[in-house]
């Protein structure tokens, strides 16, 4: 009985477990004899943690803290959180998706579903919630894994890491979340071919048999969990937006990259007007990669422009979208449902037969903010930033594509084609950068700074749905908290205060579930509802 106890991540508290609990429980024995504090624990681990030189091998540390004792895991992330967001999550976590087979050691409570198996998925979820309460599953097909593609059963990582940061963001209590990667095949070749790879060797299943093995993962989460928030992470182009607009209106659902993104871009560009004191309905918006961020980030922004008062015809005059083939011409019979909207007629433009690339296309429509989504590393050139820096004062220019190799550009490049005058946003965090004597601090726009928090606001409130409104007013609170006058101040509120925004967004959400009658219980205070449903790790 001790040894289950002892090897629960849940449950387990290693050397901390006091005399009389090792009596009680029949541990007497099974650890050494001093029993450490939580803080002395803490304090050994960091030790420990501090002896490990590569990124790679300081994750696979921390993780062997996680799978052993969640509590002294999330204490000493809380206490080091700025140091270990780029470690446990992206962009390191992106080698530990390539490498899965061989670093594994542990299934970390996942739920692994096969779409060979269907029949299996409720026993698979019983089995992996082992009894707890599950409000909050983060899953993943796995087509998408942030810029590197699809990685089969590996992307169950990603599930893992996206939650970790909402337990250490906004207090989620870690026994009540539940990964699940959805095997449907991949068509990684590489993975393929390779002997240790743990899922399904057999290509992606499309269609009709795919959709169904969804439905019966939802169908059945939703059966077994009540009030449960799902999480989509990760899904391929084709599918990402299709199953978002199947579920939004009937479960409480949230589709990251679409949505989080969104709410993260538009939060910045709110926070760069605040700077640069401009209005945003005057700004020309141009999304690089209109895949399933890009085109779910410009939908967020061009609502915003309705929101301030533009009709749709006179809002869609402010958006252009550039994919592969160029700008987007509405001729394309290659166009997404979501790309559609905002594609552009050839008769417009006098030069249409060479908007094919991102440089003319800038020269062309002169646009005021560039937000890239296309995994295209080094696609921002010097030539396309000051071209930009020579029709606007401030361009804003967010390189988004993860991880760290696939970016756009670098921030330094930026503020020095620019001049200094370029308001900078990146995926993942980046270090000050000093320019003609001002210290530049870059905002992360990555959507770890606004899911936990939504997700709290969400959960607490027990709210139905969650939809635009609750949406949009996760990504006012979050744009209103800059500097705007002080110089090279960011676009976004740091890292170091993620805990506190992500309350901060949390009570935008609730407070808007309120407002407009979504929520499943009578909440009477949403401040005393967000404290009530806040973890934190202690013994
Ligand atoms: N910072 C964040 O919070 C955040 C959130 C989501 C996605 N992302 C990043 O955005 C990138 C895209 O993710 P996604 O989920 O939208 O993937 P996706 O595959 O749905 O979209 C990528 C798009 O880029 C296009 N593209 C590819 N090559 C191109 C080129 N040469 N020129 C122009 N467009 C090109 C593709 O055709 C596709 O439409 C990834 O690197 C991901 O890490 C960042
Ligand atoms: O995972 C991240 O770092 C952000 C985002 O969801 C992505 O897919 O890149
Ligand atoms: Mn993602």
């Amino acid at each position: 009985m001790g040894i289950n106890i002892i090897n629960d991540p849940f449950k387990n508290k290693g050397t901390a477990f006091t005399a009389q609990e090792r009596k009680e429980l029949g541990l007497e024995g099974l650890l050494p004899p001093y029993v450490q504090t939580l803080d002395e624990q803490v304090k050994r681990v960091y030790a420990q943690f501090q002896t490990k030189t590569s990124n790679l091998e300081k994750r696979l540390f921390l993780m062997e803290i996680f799978n052993e004792n969640r509590t002294l895991f999330f204490k000493l992330f809380s206490q080091h959180v700025v140091e270990f967001m780029p470690i446990v999550y992206d962009p390191t976590i992106a080698d530990t998706i390539e490498n899965y087979s061989e670093l594994f050691v542990d299934p970390q409570n996942a739920t692994f579903l096969s779409i060979d198996e269907p029949d299996a998925i409720e026993n698979s979820l019983r089995n992996a919630a082992n009894g707890r309460k599950i409000r909050l599953i983060v899953v993943t097909d796995a087509e998408g894994i942030l810029g590197i593609g699809d990685w089969g059963t590996n992307g169950v990582d990603i599930a893992v890491g996206k939650l970790m940061v909402y337990t250490v963001a906004a207090g989620i209590d870690p026994s009540q979340v539940l990964p699940v990667v959805l095997d449907t095949g991949t068509n990684n070749e590489k993975l393929l071919k390779d002997p240790l790879y743990f899922g399904n060797h057999h290509k992606r299943v499309t269609g009709a048999k795919y959709y169904d093995f969804v439905d019966r993962f939802v169908d059945t989460a939703e059966k077994l969990f009540p009030n449960l928030y799902l999480h989509f992470e990760d899904f391929g182009r084709d599918n990402a937006a299709n199953l978002l607009n199947k579920y939004k209106n009937q479960i409480t659902t949230f589709n990251d990259d679409i949505q989080g993104t969104g709410i993260i871009v538009l939060a910045g560009i709110l926070g760069a007007m605040n700077i640069s004191k401009q209005k945003m309905t005057n700004q020309t918006y141009l999304c690089f990669g209109a895949g399933t961020a890009g085109a779910g980030i410009t939908k967020r922004i061009y609502d915003e422009f309705l929101q301030q008062g533009l009709t749709p015809s006179e809002a869609r005059k402010h958006f252009y979208m550039v994919d592969k083939q160029g700008l987007l011409f509405d001729d394309d019979p290659t166009l997404t449902p979501e790309q559609k909207p905002f594609a552009r007629t050839r008769d417009e433009f006098k030069n249409a037969a060479e908007l094919t690339n991102l440089e003319m296309v800038v020269k062309t429509i002169h646009p005021t903010i560039l937000v890239g989504t296309s995994t295209q590393p080094g696609a921002f050139t010097e030539t396309i930033v000051k071209e930009m820096a020579a029709h606007t004062e401030r361009p804003i220019i967010f390189p988004l594509s993860n991880p760290t190799k696939l970016a756009e550009a670098k921030a330094a490049d930026l503020l020095k084609w620019s001049n200094g005058q370029a308001l900078v946003a990146t995926g993942i965090p980046v270090e000050d950068v000093d320019f003609n004597g001002t210290k530049y601090q870059i905002g992360q726009a990555n959507n770890a700074l606004v899911y936990p928090g939504l997700g709290l606001g969400v959960i607490a409130s027990t709210a139905k749905l969650l939809n635009d409104e609750m949406i949009s007013a996760a990504a006012h609170s979050l744009g209103g908290i800059v500097d705007p006058d002080k110089p090279g101040a960011a676009v976004l509120p740091p890292v170091s205060k993620l805990n506190v925004f992500s309350t901060t967004v949390a009570k935008a959400v609730a407070n808007s579930a309120v407002k407009q009658n979504l929520t499943r219980s009578k909440i009477a205070d949403v401040d005393v509802a967000i404290e009530n449903t806040k973890w934190t790790p202690h013994y």
